[in-house]
């Protein structure tokens, strides 16, 4: 069918009734916005926790949250996860009576390992979809759910990383055709053995991509609570401002640099198919959002700047090092056997740094220095931990230096001591690290400079 358009709307925008209901209004605001992909309930209030957080809580029996220093018990986050869907079910006024109870038997699972995890994940937007379209129809939208176990959204067993199936898109593309709307549920897909298996985290971006990619849309949008992709992170940088146009190398390069308002891998397909992609505002619609697109003419050098927390890197210094063949090489298969994706690794005659995030090392890096001394006897080795990559990214750094010479000027004048630096062979974005501790301040100060100022 021609003139579809996907839209994903992402959890602040169904976290609620007064949310699901702003939905609605925009989805019947275009007759082309045919499918609708929705996320679990997300924040409401900025210090309370996503509903896929308070469900993988349960599954870790209460340790989901250790990592931010908090504890809630299992048992809380059943209830907060029921306590939710049964506000929004009253709200909205549907009859949820069976929904509920068989969420309640959800929550039971007598699954085991990662396929209990996988499946406890899911049920958020499992059941918002179901509620979402009981919604729409009782609102007398022609609207359906089509659930991934359904149509067959097949995926890889990886059940908590799991990867499209190439068959699944034909399973998507049969769903269109219809002038009804679609619901779907994001962030799962299931198996050739009828399991769950969820997408890494934001996965939900990912299915909207999927869909629009199967279908061949004319546009994927992607409803968020923000004013579209921002030229950095609003919690730290408040006045900065939605980027209008960015092209899909740009917002890959500043996804995989920590702009999470949109999923890495989410674009790919889209890029494929030359679909473009607008990131919208469920609460501001009129605003004009960000648009991705394959092209754009540059009218500035950094569009946005991205920053990455929590990386360490490896230092090694051996005299002549750089004449030694295969000596990075044999490094970064070291790496590689110890399962650690490296980012950067900047070299020089006799040093080289590996950059890698620090989670990565944990229970390993030990192993890992003796193996690096056993194989490659350097003269000096050492770790540096709780660093921050700031990257700025914009097609018109080609060929440009002035921004990466004003920034260095600029860190400098405030005694900011850098880390590393490395320039993206792409030259349209430069990475430079700092010690956490001082990443605000580099992080405002590079905005001033690069972006506000210019
Ligand atoms: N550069 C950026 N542009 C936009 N949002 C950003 C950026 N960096 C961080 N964010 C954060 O990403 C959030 C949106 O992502 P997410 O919480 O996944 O949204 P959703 O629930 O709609 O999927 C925003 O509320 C914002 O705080
Ligand atoms: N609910 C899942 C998937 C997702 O994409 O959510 P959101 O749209 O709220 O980022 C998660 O929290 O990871």
């Amino acid at each position: 069918m021609t003139n579809s358009v996907v839209c994903k709307f992402g959890g602040s925008s169904v976290a609620n009734a007064d949310q699901i209901e702003k939905v609605r209004r925009i989805v019947i605001d275009d007759p082309h916005r045919r499918f609708v992909v929705v996320s679990a309930p997300g924040r409401i209030h900025k210090n309370e926790e996503k509903i896929t957080d308070h469900l993988l809580n349960i599954a870790s029996n209460g340790t989901h949250f250790q990592e931010k220093r908090k504890t809630i018990p299992a048992s809380e986050s059943k209830q907060a996860v029921l306590d939710r869907f049964t506000s929004i079910v009253h709200d909205l006024g549907i009859d949820g009576k069976k929904m509920m109870e068989s969420l309640k038997q959800d929550l039971e699972t007598s699954l085991e390992g990662e396929r209990q995890i996988a499946f406890l994940a899911s049920r958020g937007e499992h059941y918002n979809a179901r509620i979402i379209a009981a919604y729409f129809q009782k609102q007398g939208m022609e609207a359906r759910v089509s659930l991934p176990e359904e149509f067959g959204f097949l995926v890889t067993e990886s059940f908590l990383d799991a990867k499209v199936e190439e068959i699944a898109y034909e399973n998507i593309a049969a769903l269109d055709g219809t002038e009804m709307i679609t619901v779907v549920p994001g962030f799962y897909g299931v198996t050739e053995h009828a399991e769950i298996a969820v997408f890494s985290r934001g996965g939900s971006d990912l299915t909207g991509g999927e869909i629009a990619y199967a279908i061949d849309a004319d546009k994927y949008e992607n409803w968020t609570d923000v004013n579209g992709v921002l030229e950095s992170d609003p919690r730290i940088i408040p006045a900065a401002r939605a980027i209008p146009r960015l092209t899909f190398k740009e917002i890959r390069l500043l996804s995989s640099k920590g702009v999470n308002v949109f999923h890495l891998d989410a674009m790919l397909n889209c890029r494929k198919r030359k679909i473009p992609i607008h990131v919208r505002n469920t609460n501001r619609p009129d605003d004009p959002g960000t648009q991705i697109l394959n092209e754009r003419v540059p009218e500035e050098g950094v569009v946005g700047i991205a920053r990455l927390d929590n990386m360490a890197y490896i230092y090694l210094e051996k005299d002549m090092l750089c004449e030694e063949v295969g000596f990075t090489a044999t490094l970064l298969t070291i790496f590689q056997n110890y399962g650690i994706n490296t980012y950067h690794y900047p070299t020089d005659k006799d040093d080289i740094a590996v950059l890698v995030k620090q989670d990565d090392l944990k229970g390993s890096i030990n192993d890992l220095r003796r193996t690096i001394e056993k194989q490659l006897k350097p003269d000096f080795m050492d770790v540096v931990y709780n660093l921050s990559i700031i990257t700025p990214v914009g097609l018109g750094l080609k060929r440009n230096s002035y921004p990466l010479v004003d920034a260095i000027n600029a860190l400098g004048e405030h005694h900011i001591p850098i880390e590393m630096i490395d320039q993206s062979p792409s030259q349209i974005c430069f990475h430079i690290g700092v010690s956490q501790a001082i990443a605000d301040d580099a992080l405002r100060l590079l905005y001033r400079v690069l972006i506000a100022s210019s």
